[in-house]
């Protein structure tokens, strides 16, 4: 079988983009999903994420991450499907669309894509560290000096602990660099290692940035290049607009036989 497909990144978390409007791309097949994200065997990606039709939508997201199985919402991989979606024609510069934990808006703005996150209610502090729940589950630690950190052994050490064991969780830790600016670094569940950069990671870090004396707008540095996130805080202490903006790119495209 001949697939076509796109390869998309933002602030370099990276996709294989699937247009499955007019196909049925079988996703269900975790080998084939896991051999298209092989970085050596495959085209190499950090998640697959299908473009589809939805008769309420402008389009549905559906994504896999690397180790082929379905993901939950992937904020970066949302703003490169709002990209394709523009590239398609499916949209012009404002997207409604249906993602794993719901509806979401974006718009295009030049170079930036803005996206609109869902709600989050709640904040859970695990000694003196946080975990919470934007489209995906992310634990958040504050360190000193981030560039420095074993990311890959100390994100498998919480990724794996026995709490965290059902589900999983994916692993972020910031560093304060300025009033308004954090340095972070993500394990990701899924790709199981660190990648260069995580949307709903960074999101989330965002908020917990808040808890710790800092305002909105939060620029945050990642490996991949920057990006920004902008929300509210509401009295009962849950945040609302959250937007999460930065780039998103078309790398290349081709057709690989599976
Ligand atoms: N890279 C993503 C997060 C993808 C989900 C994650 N791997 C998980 O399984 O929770 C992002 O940009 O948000």
């Amino acid at each position: 079988m001949a697939i076509s497909f796109y390869k998309y990144q933002g602030t370099g978390n990276d996709f294989v983009m699937v247009d499955n409007r007019k196909l049925n791309f079988p996703a269900e097949d975790e080998e084939l999903v896991k051999h298209l994200c092989d970085r050596r065997k495959g085209i190499g990606a950090d998640g697959l994420i299908l473009l589809q039709d939805h008769p309420d939508y402008d389009f549905e997201m559906v994504y896999y991450n690397a180790d082929g199985r379905v993901g939950s919402m992937c904020g970066n991989g949302a703003r490169c499907t709002v990209r394709f979606a523009r590239q398609l024609g499916v949209i012009e510069d404002v997207a409604c669309f249906l993602a794993a934990d719901g509806e979401h808006q974006a718009s295009v703005e030049r170079d930036l894509i803005q996206l609109k996150m869902n709600d989050v209610k709640s904040i859970e502090q695990i000694g003196p560290d946080y975990y919470l729940n934007t489209g995906s589950p992310h634990y958040v630690r504050f360190v000193d000096n981030a560039e420095q950190l074993d990311v890959y052994g100390e994100g498998r050490a919480v990724r794996y602990n026995e709490r965290f064991s059902e589900v999983g969780t994916n692993v972020n830790f910031v560093q304060r660099l300025s009033e308004n600016e954090i340095f972070v670094r993500t394990y990701e569940r899924g790709v199981e290692d660190e990648t260069l950069s995580c949307g709903t990671g960074v999101t989330a870090c965002a908020l917990v940035a808040k808890i710790n004396g800092m305002q909105s707008p939060i620029k945050v540095k990642v490996l991949g290049g920057e990006l920004e996130v902008a929300f509210e805080q509401q009295e009962d202490s849950s945040f609302k607009q959250i937007y999460l903006i930065g780039p998103a790119k078309l790398v290349f495209t081709g057709t690989i036989s599976s």
